[in-house]
């Protein structure tokens, strides 16, 4: 079986290889690298999987993941690249990278995948969007795709889509989080104990998002199936639209967009 290291093991990190193992995949398939001593012992406690070192996770590994900070991607591949077996596909979980900035880090011809997830792969929900760099193949895609499709979606996009993707899925559990947590507080306002607002909140939205999933239609129609002439539902929306709540999500995935070319060309400057 193939054996993938994580680099890296935070939130994203973390997410990949519960889901990974949920997806039943054997822990000894997997290893991971993590700089903060407790936190990998906690990790390799809590699924089993062996913490080592970046140079043993390259000597040992067909594929590593790598999801650490934008920020902390130099130190990274310094350590790296030196123990960098060839043909080891790298695969790339970090906002903002290009695919351009490890080839010019690490030896020539390797091969690296640019993945945007989302943290629903904790659930096996995630949604990823992935593209080649210029020395992966059909071969290193599809393998990738395999790996991510035990913990969610894949879809295929351009390099060049990758910032937006970003700003769409990679942030948009957020968004939604935020919303909800937005709707508790108005049922607080409207005198609902926290608990009672939570569950019919989040049931809401569980059952908004099947709707959305498995019943096919836009979601407009089904924003119209609640929305009875001088009901309730056109009273709230007429205030969502006073408060520009959708020009206020299009400046917002748009800030989200621009932070990630930001975040990338930081790299490009050092
Ligand atoms: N959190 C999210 O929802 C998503 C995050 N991402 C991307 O995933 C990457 C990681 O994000 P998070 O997991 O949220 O961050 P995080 O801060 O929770 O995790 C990063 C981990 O990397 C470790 N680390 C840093 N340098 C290291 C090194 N040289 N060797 C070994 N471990 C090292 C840190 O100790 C930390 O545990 C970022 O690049 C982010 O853009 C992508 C999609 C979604
Ligand atoms: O906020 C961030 O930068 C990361 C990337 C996408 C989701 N979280």
């Amino acid at each position: 079986m193939t054996t993938i290291a994580v680099l890296g093991a935070g939130k994203i990190g973390e997410a990949l290889l519960s889901g990974l193992l949920d997806g039943g995949r054997d822990a000894a398939s997997l290893l991971f690298t993590e700089k903060h001593p407790g936190r990998g012992a906690e990790l390799s406690a809590r699924y089993g999987v062996e913490a080592v070192s970046v140079p043993d996770a390259a000597a040992r590994a067909d594929v590593l993941v790598v999801a650490v900070k934008p920020q902390d991607i130099e130190p990274l591949l310094a350590d790296l690249a030196p123990s960098l077996k060839p043909d080891t596909l790298v695969v790339s979980l970090c906002a903002g990278l290009p695919t351009s900035l490890y080839e010019s880090r690490l030896p020539a011809g390797t091969p690296v995948v640019r993945v945007m997830p989302n943290t629903p792969m904790l659930v096996g929900k995630a949604m990823s969007a992935i593209s080649p760099g210029a020395h992966a193949a059909e071969e290193h895609l599809a393998l990738v795709e395999d790996l991510l499709s035990t913990v969610g979606e894949v879809a295929r996009v351009p390099e060049s889509q990758q910032d937006a993707v970003t700003a769409l899925s990679g942030s948009g559990p957020a968004y939604f989080f935020y919303l909800v947590e937005a709707m508790i507080d108005a049922g607080i306002l409207l005198g609902i104990p926290r608990d009672l607002a939570g569950r019919l909140i989040i049931q809401s939205a569980v059952g908004a998002a099947a709707m959305l999933d498995e019943g096919g239609q836009h979601p407009v129609i089904l924003r119209e199936a609640v929305t009875s002439p001088a009901g309730t539902t056109i009273m709230a929306i007429r205030e969502l639209e006073k408060h520009g709540v959708r020009a206020a999500l299009l400046a917002a995935i748009e800030a989200a967009r621009d932070r990630s070319v930001e975040l990338g060309k930081a790299t490009e400057d050092r």
